[in-house]
């Protein structure tokens, strides 16, 4: 574990993605079928920084950071682009090496998929999952092994004696964050999070939630994460990526996304959030997020968007810098959050 003081001293980019394309390629009878779940997209995350991805269902969040995590099996497929990150001088080019991943996943990268509390063995005691998936990786003796998991366990305020328990025997709560001292307890410099905390209730959400941060502050680490609640990343981003059908469509510090949305879109999805005391009745975005089979030409939201032009139709509008984050929208700035 880092010092406070080495914790915040951890600069610098840890992860680079260019142009990264991946697509589910189907064959049904000898048609060819593509879906294009992550289409082009360019981000970069620093050490010590929080980025949340979001977006609503089907937009792609799940299958760009799975990409990210270098965990795609067919039909999903990198067709272009790269993902690289460097983990305090040692570079892994995801798709450039194979099997660069191998040894950087659990040492300087763990990956919370959604569903992962299910990665506790329901037959055996929560020990022996920590000891089928992290003792490997931790270069220690059973003899030191043990003492760091209980520290572990007890610096995230779980009382190591949830060791000796069976899955079935905890609450889901104590489940997920079980699993996320089970991910974080190799030190990762990076943590890749696939909705921690969706399965939950709202308070137990939000002691995860504080948990996550914790373990990030501590280690100095980075984390990428996803989910479709807004309230989620107000919690803990500093950076915030709005996907629509595959694409980065805005990116920005958390205040200024929600202060200050610059595409109709992120403006649509601030919309609807619930306000303490507000009892007006939330409007839903017209129509469905699109087939990413067959996506609509130029800019992917035109069809729904309230500020659509002639040009939204024919021209895709590219994301460009604008103040302190990007944007891809022609009609950028002319927004207002209702
Ligand atoms: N195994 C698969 N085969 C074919 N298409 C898939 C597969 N998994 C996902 N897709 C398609 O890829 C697109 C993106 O899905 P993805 O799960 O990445 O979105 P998401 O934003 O994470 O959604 P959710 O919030 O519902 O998990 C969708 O159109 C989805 O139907």
């Amino acid at each position: 574990m880092l010092t406070t003081a080495e914790a915040e001293q951890r600069t610098g980019t840890v992860l680079e993605v260019k142009n990264l394309k991946a697509y589910y390629q189907m064959n049904y009878f000898g048609v060819q079928r593509e879906v294009r779940a992550v289409d082009d997209i360019t981000l970069s995350i620093k050490r010590n920084e929080v980025y949340g991805i979001a977006g609503e269902s089907s937009s792609g969040k799940s299958s760009l950071i799975k990409t990210i995590a270098g965990a795609i099996n067919p039909p999903l497929r990198v067709v272009d682009g790269s993902v690289k990150f460097d983990f305090d001088g040692n570079f892994v080019d995801v798709y450039g090496e194979p099997g660069s991943m191998n040894s950087a996943r659990w040492r300087h990268l763990s990956y919370i998929m959604q569903g992962s509390m299910n990665v506790l063995n329901p037959v055996r005691r929560v020990k022996r999952s920590f000891e089928d998936f992290a003792f490997e990786h931790m270069g220690l003796s059973k003899a030191e092994f043990w003492p760091r998991v209980r520290q572990h366990l007890e610096k995230l305020g779980l009382n190591p004696n949830v060791l000796e328990a069976y899955p079935h025997q905890l609450s889901g709560g104590m489940r997920q964050r079980l699993t996320i001292a089970l991910a974080t307890v190799c030190e990762p410099e990076f943590i890749i999070a696939d909705e921690p905390t969706t399965a939950l209730d709202v308070l137990v959400q939000q002691d995860v939630l504080g948990l996550i941060k914790d373990v990030q502050e501590r280690m100095g680490s980075s984390i990428i994460f996803v989910t479709h609640d807004m309230t989620v990343h107000a919690a803990i981003a500093d950076r915030i990526g709005i996907v629509y059908a595959g694409r980065l469509v805005e990116e920005g510090p958390s205040i200024d996304i929600f202060r200050r949305p610059q595409h109709p879109y992120t403006a649509h999805l601030i919309s609807s959030l619930p306000r303490l005391g507000d009892p007006k009745r939330r409007q839903a975005l017209a129509g469905k997020p699109p087939n990413l089979a067959d996506p609509p030409p130029a800019c992917r939201f035109h069809p729904r968007c309230p500020l659509a032009i002639d040009k939204c139709k024919t021209d895709n509008p590219p994301l460009v810098a604008r103040e302190t984050g990007r944007v891809a929208c022609w009609r950028a700035g002319e927004v207002e959050v209702s």
